[in-house]
């Protein structure tokens, strides 16, 4: 019998209905993880289930019911669709299997999965461009959380980031060029989920001092935000934008605390009152479409940059299942 790979592809789940208990779940179990409310433990369960998870859970419940398709929500279809087309795409020397951080289909019934067939060597590939320790590094413990438990441990190739892949930009500037031979955009924004800045400090002391973050080298390869920068720079070059033409932010601040800048609500204010009316967005840390691109970026941006005085906001929809992600993908695997 000829033994096969294992791919796990992990993104960070959803609830599994819109409907205020099951967002409440959902939000306790993301936000009790230490590397996303990265408290002490005590303060942590005060904070999710004293405040966080009962006045957050009936707001985000009401947008997850609009963001909700007959499919249910997108980040799990997408899902499920991209890992059917990449099981297609690398045939059946490999076994792909899908797992989410939180909620369902658990990484540990994805694993099982793969425990089932005859395995040689699971690859983990989480579906976050770039590295952050709430996501990859979150979904790295919990796979050797459950691993570990086995009594014959996997070979393990643990992917952690891939923020400058030429095929992951060429799909991007392909899907944004569309929305450029329709219409003439004076600027371009490249929106990021955010991170605490005390993650980044953790994760690396020298960050946010000296323009840590700002270029990307091998010194200091796992910034998130130095990752970010790269990205986008990557993208600008493919669609061959100059450095005056785009501006990088960061969105989908929680609590009080500096999250790292600048933010896209400041960043949409500051180019309106510069008088950029059409923008083309570019949510490049989502690669499926999720409440934080659909609700988040066109919607509740858009609302603001026109309430501002915008007149044209087009966001770029993510890779979700386009058939040059499904290669991004495959060439990734080939080369882990
Ligand atoms: C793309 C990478 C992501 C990073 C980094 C990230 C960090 C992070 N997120 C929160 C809090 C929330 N995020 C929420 C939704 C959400 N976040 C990501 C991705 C990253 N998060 C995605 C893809 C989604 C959407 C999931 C979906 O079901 O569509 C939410 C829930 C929604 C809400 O109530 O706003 C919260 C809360 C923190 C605190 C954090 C880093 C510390
Ligand atoms: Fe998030
Ligand atoms: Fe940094």
């Amino acid at each position: 019998m000829k033994l096969k790979t294992g791919i796990l592809l992990v993104n960070l789940g959803t609830p599994d209905s819109p409907s205020v208990p099951d967002v409440r779940k959902y939000l306790r179990q993301f936000l009790m993880d230490g590397r996303v409310i990265d408290i002490n433990p005590i303060g942590r369960f005060f904070l999710v289930n004293g405040i966080i998870a009962p006045f957050r859970a009936p707001k985000s419940a009401k947008t997850y019911r609009e963001l909700w398709t007959d499919r249910g929500s997108p980040l799990l279809f997408y899902g499920e669709e991209l890992a059917d087309l990449l099981q297609k795409a690398l045939g059946e020397d490999y076994v792909v299997s899908l797992g989410m951080r939180y909620q369902n289909p658990s990484i540990a019934s994805a694993l099982e999965k793969l425990n089932h067939q005859a395995i040689k060597k699971i690859i983990v590939l989480p579906l976050f461009p770039q590295y952050a320790s709430a996501t990859t590094g979150s979904v790295h413990q919990e796979v050797m959380r459950v691993v570990s438990k086995w009594q014959l441990m996997p070979q393990l190739v643990m992917i952690d980031s891939y923020p400058a892949h030429p095929e992951m930009i060429a799909t991007f500037a392909e899907l944004g060029r569309k929305y450029m031979k329709e219409h003439t955009f004076d600027h371009f924004i490249f929106t990021y989920h955010g991170l605490p800045q005390r993650q980044l400090k953790k994760a690396d002391a020298r960050c946010l001092t000296n323009g840590c973050c700002d270029i990307y080298s091998e010194e200091n390869r796992l910034c998130y935000r130095a990752q970010c920068v790269e990205t986008s720079r990557q993208l600008a070059k493919a669609l061959g934008l100059e450095e005056k033409d785009y501006s990088i932010s960061f969105q989908s601040r929680l609590g009080s605390d500096p999250w790292i800048q600048p933010y896209t609500d400041a960043t949409i204010e500051r180019l309106v009152r510069e008088g950029k009316k059409n923008i083309l967005v570019f949510t490049p840390s989502f690669v499926a479409d999720c409440l934080e691109t659909t609700i988040e970026v066109g919607e509740e941006y858009k609302e603001l940059f026109e309430e501002k005085g915008g007149k044209h906001w087009q966001m770029v929809e993510s890779l979700n299942t386009h058939p040059r992600w499904v290669n991004t993908l495959k060439d990734i695997v080939l080369n882990a």
